[in-house]
């Protein structure tokens, strides 16, 4: 066959490829948890919003759930505040809570823009509108942290109610408790209970890690698929890390209760969230009922 002819070949056996995945998440829910590096760079940020309004495009439902840390601590920077720590966790107090719903509220309307410049209809929304997110505070093994909150409850009628009007619902991670007061919450655990309330078919973490290791010093040890049961392995064994630990935890408790399949990703990879969605071998680690059936069977 010509050279030319094979290259054209090449490109419609990536589409195909992508073919059954696009069946199979027809309608089907899928939250992306947004954070890490890929929100400071202008340009891998243009590339997870292509990915996002791809996926809304080609019938899925995706939810964005963002943080902001990086640009919450520049602007306490900015604005001379100093941070507080009691046992080196970070504390929201108030006026930092303040700022913080600032911030995140800007972060949350550039998501916005960007999303509508691609032709989606995008609804930014904090945990407060519509009571999304209630919450309660949060102590830290026993430390007052300010206002930390942890979800009680989530509203999904509204996220439902947007998805039903075909936007693209993207979520600043900030709740109210029954007081009516403001809390930060951990983008994390909002994209996890948002993807439990609402059965998620799946849900993906951008993080500045490739995915999670056999080894944590070895490389060549990223696991593709993991298990549930495998995964408490891993933790109980004392092989998962710091930062992996509370998100892997996370991943299991969303398929626990009922998300099909957990993606942690590697957000400093350009299109990451398409080379795992419409690709048989993915990029990261797929995490997943020990039952569930592996899509990818070898080379
Ligand atoms: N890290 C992996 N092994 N990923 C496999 C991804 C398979 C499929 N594309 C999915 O979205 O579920």
């Amino acid at each position: 066959m010509e050279k030319s002819m094979q290259k054209y070949l090449d490109k419609a056996e990536v589409l195909i490829e992508a073919l059954p995945y696009i069946q199979r998440f027809n309608r089907k829910i899928i939250v992306v948890k947004y954070g890490g590096s890929a929100m400071v760079d202008e340009t891998l940020k243009e590339r997870v919003i292509q990915d996002v309004t791809l996926l809304k495009l080609v019938g899925f439902k995706p939810i964005i759930v963002h943080g902001g840390g990086k640009e919450i601590s520049k602007w306490v920077g900015k604005v001379g505040m100093e941070p507080e720590f009691v046992n080196g966790l970070r504390v929201t107090d108030e006026a930092t809570m303040e700022l913080a719903e600032m911030v995140l509220g800007k972060v949350n309307k550039s998501l916005v823009q960007l999303v509508e410049s691609l032709g989606v209809r995008a609804i930014g929304i904090s945990g407060k509108d519509g009571k999304l997110l209630s919450v309660e505070k949060k102590y830290a093994d026993g430390e007052d942290i300010g206002f930390v909150g942890e979800i009680t409850h989530v509203n999904a009628d509204i996220l439902y109610d947007l998805l039903e009007k075909d936007f693209l619902p993207i979520v600043c991670p900030i709740g109210l408790d029954d007081a009516y007061q403001t809390y930060n919450i951990n983008a994390d655990d909002a994209a996890c209970a948002i993807a439990r309330a609402m059965k998620a078919e799946k849900l993906a973490f951008l993080t500045d890690i490739e995915g999670v290791y056999k080894d944590p010093d070895d490389p060549d040890t990223l696991i593709s698929e993991l298990p549930v049961t495998e995964a408490e392995a891993l933790m109980n064994q004392g092989y998962i890390g710091g930062g992996m630990l509370p998100k892997l935890q996370n991943c299991i408790d969303a398929i626990e209760n009922g998300v099909s399949r957990v993606h942690i990703l590697d957000g400093r990879i350009p299109h990451c969230l398409l080379l795992e969605i419409f690709t048989n071998k993915g990029i990261g680690t797929a995490i997943l009922n020990d039952t569930d059936e592996r899509y990818y069977q070898g080379e």
